[in-house]
């Protein structure tokens, strides 16, 4: 028998709960093991519950999992990150497996909890932090090993496509959208590190940092989130047939890595224009492989639920990689030679504004109530000194770069 600690009973460890109970029997012929859930985390042990997980399985108090001695693995899908950097810790120094779903807990101590399992010879799985029901990190830690790869792209939140996606093709409006995906269940219990493109940042993070075998930090990325977008830019975006969705992109370079996340532009019949709704995708570019595209859910309760139950399927069966997986290289970050056209929006032109911002434009696309332009080939750092000199508040603009 393998018993599970589950930490977090949302989305995701309600997606757990109902895959493990009805999977029981192929679960056991795949793992030769009874997996039972001994135990469930939750922060209100109060609230009204759906599911029924019969007496004293759920608790508020974390000591009553970690003191468990039928408990092996520890499943975290509290989605908190103070609370669950300590509980990964603690289960980690207690002997404990651990899967995650939580990236920002990976993001923010990647080379802290890697190395530590990897010392203590114990899995940390978190295949469901990035890309959701994708398996991404999997097959780029196993099947991708002898490539070489330097540029991986991604739409990495199910959230944000959304909104772009029901904005672009049903022109519904911003806050509107935000609200269905946050009761879809797609959106993080702050929705802010969705729509500001903190939650792409640190799956780029730990994707970057793994397909490219080389430190990328969070403060590494630049960042560029969707929520100043309005309908007037949609509008804009249709007029250069094209869409815009947020992108996630690290890039080797001969002397070291750019990495990315930006709302951008793309021509309607691209590849990345035809990922909508809540899908991810990710594509990378490997030296034998050449180019590899994933797609698939990239949030929502079973698909997520699916990829962390395949990573405690994993550790029962040590079908897993047991080095630490971060790579030992020094890139350097070139992120300031980051060069582009981008699409600029500012609200509220003033003379002054119009006649400053003209001197990087390409084409002028609109100067009626706002001003909209297509920059010149300019390096993005010029457009955000441009900006602040000329006092334009962040709430003021929205910024996309342009890819065709
Ligand atoms: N939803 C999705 O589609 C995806 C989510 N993820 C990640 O999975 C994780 C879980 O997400 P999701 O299920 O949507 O989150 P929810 O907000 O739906 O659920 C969180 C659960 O954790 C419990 N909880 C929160 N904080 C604490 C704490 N400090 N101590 C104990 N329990 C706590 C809550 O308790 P209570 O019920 O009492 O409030 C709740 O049961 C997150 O890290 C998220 O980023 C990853 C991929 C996709
Ligand atoms: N909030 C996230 C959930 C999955 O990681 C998203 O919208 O992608
Ligand atoms: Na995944």
């Amino acid at each position: 028998m393998i018993g599970i600690g589950l930490l977090g009973l949302g989305t995701v460890g309600a997606g757990v709960v109902e895959i493990l109970n009805k999977r029981q029997e192929e679960l056991k012929a795949l793992t030769g093991k009874d997996i039972e859930i001994k135990k469930v985390l939750v922060k209100d042990i109060n609230k009204k519950r759906e599911i029924d997980l019969g007496e004293n399985i759920i608790t508020s108090d974390f000591e009553e999992i970690i003191n468990h001695e039928d408990i092996s693995i520890i499943v975290e899908l509290t989605g908190d990150l103070e609370q669950s950097y300590r509980y990964i810790k603690r289960a980690l120094n207690s002997g404990r497996d651990v899967v995650t779903a939580n990236k920002a807990v990976v993001s923010k101590h990647f080379e802290e909890l890697s190395s530590s399992a990897a010392e203590k010879n114990l899995g940390f799985l978190y295949e469901a932090s990035v890309g959701g029901g994708i398996p991404i990190l999997k097959p780029l830690q196993e099947a991708l090993t002898l490539n070489n790869i330097t540029v991986v792209q991604g739409i990495l939140n199910g959230t944000c496509n959304y909104i772009l996606t029901k904005m672009f093709y049903e022109g519904l409006d911003y806050g509107e959208v935000l609200k269905t995906a946050q009761e879809l269940g797609y959106a993080e219990a702050d929705p802010t590190a969705d729509v500001e493109g903190y939650d792409t940042l640190r799956k780029l993070r730990i994707l970057g940092t793994l397909a490219l075998q080389g430190e990328i930090r969070e403060e590494d990325i630049l960042l560029e989130g969707i929520s100043k977008i309005t309908a007037f830019d949609i509008e804009q975006i249709k007029k250069m047939k094209s869409t815009v969705k947020l992108i996630g992109e690290a890039k080797e370079l001969d002397e070291g890595f750019t990495a990315v996340v930006q709302p951008t532009i793309i021509k309607e019949d691209s590849y990345f224009a035809n990922v909508n709704m809540a899908f991810n995708s990710v594509v990378f570019s490997g030296d034998n492989v050449g180019e590899l595209k994933f797609y698939g859910s990239g949030a929502g309760k079973l698909p997520t639920a699916n990829a962390v139950l395949s990573d405690v399927v994993d550790i029962i069966m040590g079908s897993y990689i047991k080095r630490n997986p971060l790579g030992e290289r020094k890139l350097k970050n070139l992120n300031t030679r980051i060069k582009g056209e981008y699409y600029l929006r500012i609200s509220s032109p003033i003379e002054e504004i119009l006649k400053n911002i003209e001197s990087i434009s390409k084409e002028l696309l609109s100067t009626n109530d706002n001003i909209a332009l297509r920059t010149k080939e300019i390096e993005y750092i010029e457009i955000i000194k441009l900006l602040s000199s000329l006092g334009v508040h962040r709430d003021k603009y929205f910024l996309a770069r342009i890819l065709e």
